[in-house]
């Protein structure tokens, strides 16, 4: 018999979260009936939506949410799911569970040895299709167009900035710390500043672009996404993608309102969860393992060591600990 540790959501998050909102448990995995299978979390995912997602969907003693665990098949009593075969499931905070097969996605058949599979769960994952959908479907990027992303050194926002450049566009990114800032000039960004240090929003926007935005891929929302509007060109077209300067108020932030650059630009602005775009899904990843097979996506990762740090990966990525995509290594 295997005994699983998983964490639970011990306490609701009340403002930002904290390492006793969450508890290490151990659960006895019962043995593998008929058609069913064994797997081990090799690498898990800690993502901002866990956050909202937790008050609207958890209650306490749930186990935390987690998506797309790249996991190895231990056990098999299932005909279509050899040992050792890797997969990307959706079960949240656990080192073992068991399965039936039909909740998890085998990695791409082109998937080379030498790619980290980690980045199933990033770069050609959820958060790299989300970039790929919010660019192409949601903004109709075109070449020679001007794009701004925020949260550009993570894991949605630096796949918006090079799909950006392999579109053939301007790209315009901030983020929170200058070695981040750094990062996004190395990765091809034209401009990036650090959002944090910046004298004026309003002016490092203007300078980094003092024609405007064709296209913005927003993950922040709040006051940035207030002045960024602003700063749009005729036809603009916003991706609400997220808004992680929220996630954590207890009370909510007010306006300024945005009907009026709205009306005068005559923009479009469309929210969009990924999930819903499942039918992009495989046309995305095997774009998305293309580009980076080729070089011309690049990627890095916040790889945290040990499942017992997952809470501690999770506050430290909200708090923009990380630069790319941030993993637990199991
Ligand atoms: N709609 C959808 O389907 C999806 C939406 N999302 C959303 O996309 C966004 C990015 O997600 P993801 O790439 O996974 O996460 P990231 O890898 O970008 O990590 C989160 C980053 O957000 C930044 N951040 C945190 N707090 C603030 C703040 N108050 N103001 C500005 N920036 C902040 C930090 O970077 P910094 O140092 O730059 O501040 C931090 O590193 C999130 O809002 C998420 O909810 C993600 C996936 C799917
Ligand atoms: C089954 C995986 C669903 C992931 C959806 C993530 C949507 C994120 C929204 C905001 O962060």
């Amino acid at each position: 018999m295997v005994t699983a540790k998983v964490w639970v959501l011990k306490k609701h998050f009340e403002g930002f979260p904290k390492p006793s909102d969450f508890e290490m448990k151990q659960v006895a995995l019962a043995n593998l009936k008929d058609g069913e299978l064994l797997l081990e979390s090799v690498f898990l995912s800690v993502d901002p939506y866990m956050r909202p997602y937790s008050k609207r969907d958890m209650k306490e003693g749930d186990v935390m949410i987690g998506t797309q665990v790249a996991s190895r098949i231990v056990e098999s009593k299932n005909p279509a799911f050899a040992v050792g075969t890797f997969v990307v499931a959706n079960r949240g905070w656990r080192t073992h569970f068991i399965s039936d097969g039909k909740d998890l996605n085998l990695l791409p058949a082109s998937w080379p040895e030498s790619l980290p599979k980690s980045l199933a769960l990033g770069t050609v994952g959820m958060p790299g299709l989300t970039a790929y959908v919010g660019l192409f479907e949601i903004c109709k990027m075109k070449p020679g167009e001007t794009v701004l992303v925020n949260a550009a050194a993570g894991a949605v926002g630096s796949v918006v900035g090079q799909l950006a450049k392999i579109g053939g566009c301007k790209v315009v990114g901030c983020a929170g710390s200058d070695s981040k800032v750094a990062y996004l000039k190395n990765i091809g960004f034209d401009e990036a500043f650090n959002y944090k240090t910046v004298a004026s929003l309003d002016e490092a926007l203007r300078k980094a672009s003092p024609d405007g935005y064709d296209c913005f891929f927003d993950n922040v929302g709040g006051e940035f996404a207030s002045i960024a509007i602003n700063h749009m060109k005729k036809f603009g077209r916003i991706a609400v993608c997220g808004a992680i300067s929220q996630y954590n108020d207890s009370v909510p932030q007010k306006g300024p309102y945005i009907q009026i650059p709205m009306i005068f630009n005559e923009l479009s602005m469309k929210g969009f969860i990924v999930s819903s775009w499942h039918n992009h899904r495989e046309e995305g990843v095997k774009a998305l393992l293309k580009w980076v097979l080729e070089g011309k996506l690049k990627y890095h990762e916040q790889v945290t060591e040990r499942f017992e740090n997952m809470p501690a990966a999770f506050i430290g990525m909200l708090k923009g600990e990380n630069l790319g995509k941030a993993v637990v290594k199991v």
